[in-house]
């Protein structure tokens, strides 16, 4: 039985979702962890450690006050005015529990105004989406107010054999369906379960600043998931080129300043590895 550290106690915000209930089993055999869901009752409300919360309707404040966690790892979705209100509780609270981190999931989409080059962490942000703009804002209000309690941990897409896309490829695969692909897009990639070991070793070694969780090499889009059908097997989906712009543009967030440890690093070649293993794997998980 792995020893729990008494003294954490982490709140999973978005628990219920693709990244917060995968951190969530990575954490849970080592940590006193609750989370919250919004709209999933069926599957977590009888669960003891999973609080119904959805920023709307909901006070961040009680939550926090119930709780009392010493870890806040935020994974909710959603870019409106009610969760920027939730992050502004979050903030008053770690002012008040000097001790508590707080780490945010942001994303590369902070760096879609700019697609001439690859962006590090300390590159200036820039977006267009909306929701790429309101994860800035969430980035600012955390590292202007409580940096020294604030690790920004910056995914790319997240891929792995039990994820959205990856099931989504396979459907396609299955059904012969068209599946959108960008080829003068570069991003980086990652996987699910190196995101979940990154973010375990951060917490244990309680590491604040800006993180790329992202592999350190680039790839085209296309080729990405390209390379993962070949390894799948000999059949493949209706690949559909979607063209944004004739040179090569890059969505594609690398680490440099603030790297991980080596076994804590990825490459395109190990995504796409882990994402092409065979399904009776995913049958046995
Ligand atoms: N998936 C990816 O590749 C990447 C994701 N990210 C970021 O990670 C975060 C989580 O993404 P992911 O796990 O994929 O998303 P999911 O949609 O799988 O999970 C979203 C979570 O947020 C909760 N949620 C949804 N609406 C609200 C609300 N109004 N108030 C409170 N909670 C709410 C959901 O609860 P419920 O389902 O119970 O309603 C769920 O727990 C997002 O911020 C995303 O931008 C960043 C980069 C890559
Ligand atoms: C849909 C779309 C995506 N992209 C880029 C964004 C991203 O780097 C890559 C994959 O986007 P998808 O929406 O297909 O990936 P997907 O995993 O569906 O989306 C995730 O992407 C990451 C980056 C996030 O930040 C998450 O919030 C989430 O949006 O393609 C475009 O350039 N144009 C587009 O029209």
């Amino acid at each position: 039985m792995i020893k729990k550290l008494e003294k954490q106690r982490i709140l999973i915000l978005g628990g219920s979702g693709f990244i917060g209930n995968a951190i969530y089993k990575e954490l849970l055999p080592y940590f006193e962890v609750h989370c919250t869901y919004c709209k999933q009752y069926g599957a977590f409300a009888e669960n003891h450690v999973f609080h119904n919360f959805c920023a709307e309707e909901d006070s961040m404040f009680l939550l926090l006050n119930k709780i009392k966690p010493t870890i806040i790892i935020s994974a909710i979705k959603g870019d409106s005015k009610s969760q920027f209100e939730a992050h502004q509780q979050i903030v008053n609270y770690a002012l008040l529990n000097a001790s508590c981190l707080v780490l945010y999931i942001s994303s590369s989409e902070v760096f879609d105004g700019q697609f001439k080059l690859p962006s590090y962490e300390s590159d200036p942000t820039l977006a267009v989406s909306v929701s790429g703009k309101f994860k800035i804002s969430v980035e600012k209000l955390l590292l202007e107010i409580i940096p020294s309690q604030t690790a920004i941990l910056r995914l790319p897409i997240v891929l792995g054999i039990n994820s959205p896309q990856i099931l989504h490829l396979r459907q396609c695969i299955r059904h012969q369906a068209t599946f959108e692909v960008f080829p003068n897009l570069v991003i980086t990639a990652t996987t699910i379960n190196k995101v979940c070991q990154q973010i375990h070793y951060i917490i244990n070694q309680t590491l604040v600043g800006i993180f790329h969780l992202a592999s350190k090499d680039m790839v085209h889009h296309e080729d990405l998931f390209r390379e993962i059908t070949a390894k799948i097997g000999d059949k493949m989906p209706i690949f559909k080129s979607v063209f944004s712009s004739n040179e090569d543009r890059y969505n594609a967030i690398l680490p440099k300043g603030n790297k991980l440890p080596n076994q804590h690093q990825i490459t395109v070649a190990q995504v796409i590895e882990e994402c092409s293993l065979n399904e009776e794997i995913i049958s046995i998980k």
